[in-house]
């Protein structure tokens, strides 16, 4: 098991053991952080929401060398998930996409009674108040959670029967904390409930999420626009005027919104994208794949942010418009 000083895990498929009393999880949005996760819960009782209801999933994962501190060799596992039947959990986790998150939950409504804890594992905001609005109408009182990792994961085709593999691209650490209301006032702080291992609880989750939209908010529409890995942003003298235009935008509209960041925005962006140089964003991976973005989960959230001030974001619009032509 990866441990940091703190009760921090470090996210290492399959490496960790867990502490605590088997728990029962399911799981909806079996792509690479879905795989990932339930890689690192097989002490736990796991079970898949697959879209087609099947009774058994079948999952890849792919652990290149040294990818974990004691790992030596590359490693294949595959396993198998039973199909949840609406069993009692104590965790359903969310790792689809944040434009499927309701499309997702829905087909099961009727099992979610006999969920206590829903926690929501994606980037963007805006999906976790849609869901706790949904919630409420269903007057469900399964608690939700929102959470993010800096965990990475990608699928691949691969020569299996799924003709598919995840594979483990590097350990990060996952947060997550209750999710009542986007303000975190409103927030309850005081909830105890134990997190699934691997995931450390903090108090201010919609704080720490709007400091990674920040630096998503720059990163993602410009690598995707000028269709560039994250380290170009800094390393080439015509785009770093860009990041940092656009940086001091998104700054001027937290300062508007009162949402305080804990670092310089230009700094910040500047030591992600060195620090995942060679990445390309996931913005710019949805694009080159075909697939929808998660962009309007991320800038277009704060476009209407800055709606609800009367104030308008030009670098992002022509970014976003950009994108859509
Ligand atoms: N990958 C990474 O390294 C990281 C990702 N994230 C975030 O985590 C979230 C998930 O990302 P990622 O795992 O990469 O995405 P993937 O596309 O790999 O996985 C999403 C999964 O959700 C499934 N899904 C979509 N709609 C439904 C539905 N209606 N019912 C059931 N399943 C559904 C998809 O199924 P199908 O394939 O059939 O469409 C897919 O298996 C995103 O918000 C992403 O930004 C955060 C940190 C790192
Ligand atoms: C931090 C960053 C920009 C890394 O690529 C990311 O979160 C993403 O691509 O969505």
């Amino acid at each position: 098991m990866t441990t940091s000083s703190s009760s921090v895990y470090h996210v290492s498929p399959s490496s960790q053991r867990s502490p605590q009393a088997p728990l029962s999880i399911g799981l909806l949005g079996m792509g690479a952080v879905g795989t990932l996760m339930a890689s690192h819960w097989r002490q736990h009782k796991v079970f898949a929401l697959p879209r087609d209801h099947k009774s058994v999933l079948t999952l890849n994962l792919f652990t290149p060398a040294a990818q974990t501190a004691e790992q030596q060799t590359a490693e294949h596992q595959q396993w198998q998930l039973p199909c949840w039947q609406g069993e009692p959990l104590d965790w359903l986790v969310l790792t689809t996409k944040a434009g499927d998150t309701l499309t997702a939950l829905k087909p099961w409504l009727n099992h979610l009674p006999r969920v206590n804890n829903l926690l929501l594992l994606q980037n963007g905001m805006g999906q976790q108040q849609q869901c706790a609005d949904w919630l409420a109408q269903h007057r469900l009182h399964t608690k939700l959670w929102a959470g993010i990792s800096t965990a990475g994961a990608y699928r691949r085709a691969a020569n299996n029967p799924q003709g598919s593999e995840v594979v483990f691209a590097g350990a990060g650490q996952t947060i997550a904390g209750r999710w009542a209301q986007e303000n975190p006032a409103d927030n309850d702080n005081t909830d105890t409930t134990p997190l699934p291992p691997g995931i450390e609880s903090v108090r201010d989750i919609p704080a720490r999420m709007r400091e990674k939209l920040a630096v998503n908010a720059v990163i993602n529409p410009l690598t995707a626009v000028l269709r560039c890995h994250n380290g170009e942003l800094v390393s080439n003298p015509l785009y770093l005027p860009q990041l940092q235009a656009l940086a001091a935008e998104v700054a001027d509209l937290y300062q508007q919104l009162h949402w305080p960041l804990s670092q310089d925005l230009s700094e910040r962006v500047q030591q992600v994208a060195q620090a995942t140089a060679a990445n390309r964003s996931s913005t710019l991976q949805d694009i080159l794949a075909a697939r929808p973005t998660e962009l309007v989960f991320i800038c277009g959230y704060l476009q209407q942010q800055a709606q609800s001030l009367g104030l308008t974001l030009p670098l992002t619009a022509r970014l976003m418009r950009q994108l859509s032509d």
